[in-house]
C-alpha cells in the first residue's frame, strides 16, 4: 500500500507588543508578549518512509538546514521519545514549502516544529491534545506553542505560556523582507547590552493593547504598537531605520520591526490600502521584497489538499 501523506499549513507571526525582562538564570528572559498569526505560511508534508529525510523547498530554502538542526527533525524526535518509538530511526519523511522568511523574526522554524508535530501526531495516529502538543512545543521553542494555537495570543514566561486574546477585526500588513536575516540570541544580547550602556527605554504595559484589539479599530491599535527588541534589531541593521519610515510615508498607519527581525511589519487601515502601501514601499528600494498579508489566522492545521496546489501569496519585487 502506498503511504498516505499528511500536510499541515501554520503561519508566520508578528508581536503586536514585545515588552522584554531582563535576563533570567536560564539565559531566557521574561516576556509581555502579544502575538498575532499572519497569513504567510509554511507547508509541511510528511509520511512514513524507511529512510528518514528532509527537504526544503521555497523561498530561502538554501539557508535553512536539512539535518538533525532543522526544528522539524527535533519535533519528529521529540514526539518518538514521548510515545516509545526509536527517535534515531522514526521513518518520516518531511517535506517542508517555506513561505514564511528565513531567520525574519516571524517564528518561521517554529512554525515548521508545530506543523510537524502535529502532521505526526495524526501519522502515527497518537491522538494527543492541544495541552499535550502544546507541552512539547514549548520543549522545542518559546514560539512553537504560539505556532500551534494561531489566532491573537497574550504570551508570558518565554513566550511559550499562552492565552487567547481577542480580536474583533482582520488586520492588514504589510511585510519588508530584508536580504539577510538576524540572530533571535544575537538580538536579545544586544538589547542587554544597549540597556546595560545606556538604560535603553522600555515600552509600557499591554492593557491599552488589549483594549484597542478588543475594539477592533486598527487606528488605535496603531497607536499602541511596540517591540523592546526593536532598538537592538536597529542598532545591529542600521537600514531598518529607513524601511521603517518609508512605510509610514508610504501611508501605512505604523511600522514596527517583527520580533527580533530584520523583517518589518506595517499596519494598514484596509486591504486595499494594504496593497497601495505595498507597491510604494517596492519601489523606495529600502528592502529585499514586500508581501501583503492579514491577520489573525489559525494556527497549524491539516490541509486535504496536495502541497503543490498551495496558493501564491501575493508579493511585490523591490
Ligand atoms: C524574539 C521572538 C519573539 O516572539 O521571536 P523571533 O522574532 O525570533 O521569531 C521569540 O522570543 C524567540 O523565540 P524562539 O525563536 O522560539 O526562541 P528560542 O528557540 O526559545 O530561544 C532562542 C534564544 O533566544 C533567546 N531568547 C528567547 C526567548 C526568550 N524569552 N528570551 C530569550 O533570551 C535566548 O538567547 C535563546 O537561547
Ligand atoms: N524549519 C526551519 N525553517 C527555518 N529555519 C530553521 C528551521 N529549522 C532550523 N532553522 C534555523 O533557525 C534559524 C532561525 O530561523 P527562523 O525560525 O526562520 O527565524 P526567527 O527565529 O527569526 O523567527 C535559521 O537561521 C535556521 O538556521
Amino acid at each position: 500500500m502506498v503511504p498516505t501523506p499528511i500536510t499541515v499549513r501554520v503561519p508566520a507571526k508578528v508581536n503586536l507588543h514585545l515588552s522584554v525582562g531582563d535576563a533570567r538564570p536560564d539565559g531566557y528572559h521574561e516576556l509581555v508578549t502579544v502575538f498575532q498569526a499572519l497569513s504567510l505560511t509554511d507547508d509541511v508534508t510528511v509520511v512514513a518512509a524507511d529512510e528518514p529525510t528532509i527537504e526544503v523547498k521555497g523561498e530561502g530554502a538554501d539557508e535553512v538546514p536539512t539535518g538533525p538542526e532543522n526544528l522539524a527533525w527535533k519535533a519528529v524526535r521529540l514526539l518518538a521519545e514521548h510515545c516509545g518509538r526509536d527517535p534515531e530511526n522514526p521513518g518520516v519523511r518531511i517535506s517542508i514549502n517555506k513561505g514564511i522568511p528565513v531567520a525574519g523574526g516571524m517564528a518561521g522554524g517554529s512554525a515548521d516544529a508545530a506543523a510537524t508535530l502535529q502532521a505526526v501526531n495524526q501519522l502515527w495516529r497518537l491522538e494527543l491534545g492541544r495541552d499535550e502538543l502544546s507541552e512539547l512545543a514549548g520543549k522545542i521553542g518559546s514560539d512553537v506553542p504560539f505556532s500551534l494555537q494561531g489566532g491573537t495570543a497574550l504570551g508570558t514566561g518565554r513566550g511559550e505560556r499562552l492565552v487567547p486574546v481577542l480580536a474583533r477585526h482582520t488586520y492588514h500588513w504589510v511585510i519588508a523582507l530584508d536580504r539577510e536575516g538576524l540572530s533571535t540570541p544575537g538580538v536579545y544580547g544586544e538589547l542587554d547590552r544597549l540597556r546595560a550602556d545606556n538604560g535603553n527605554g522600555r515600552i509600557g504595559e499591554v492593557e491599552p493593547l488589549l483594549e484597542a484589539l478588543a475594539s477592533g479599530d486598527p487606528r488605535q491599535l496603531a497607536l499602541l504598537l511596540g517591540n523592546d527588541l526593536q532598538s537592538a534589531a536597529v542598532s545591529l541593521r542600521p537600514g531598518l531605520r529607513r524601511t521603517l519610515r518609508a512605510g509610514v510615508q508610504a501611508g501605512a498607519l505604523a511600522g514596527i520591526v517583527s520580533g527580533s527581525g530584520p523583517t518589518c511589519a506595517f499596519l494598514c487601515t484596509d486591504s486595499d490600502e494594504a496593497v497601495r502601501v505595498a507597491a510604494e514601499l517596492s519601489g523606495a528600494g529600502v528592502c529585499r521584497t514586500v508581501r501583503v498579508a492579514h491577520g489573525p489566522v489559525p494556527g497549524a492545521k491539516v490541509v486535504s489538499e496536495e502541497p503543490a496546489h498551495r496558493p501564491t501569496p501575493p508579493q511585490v519585487h523591490a
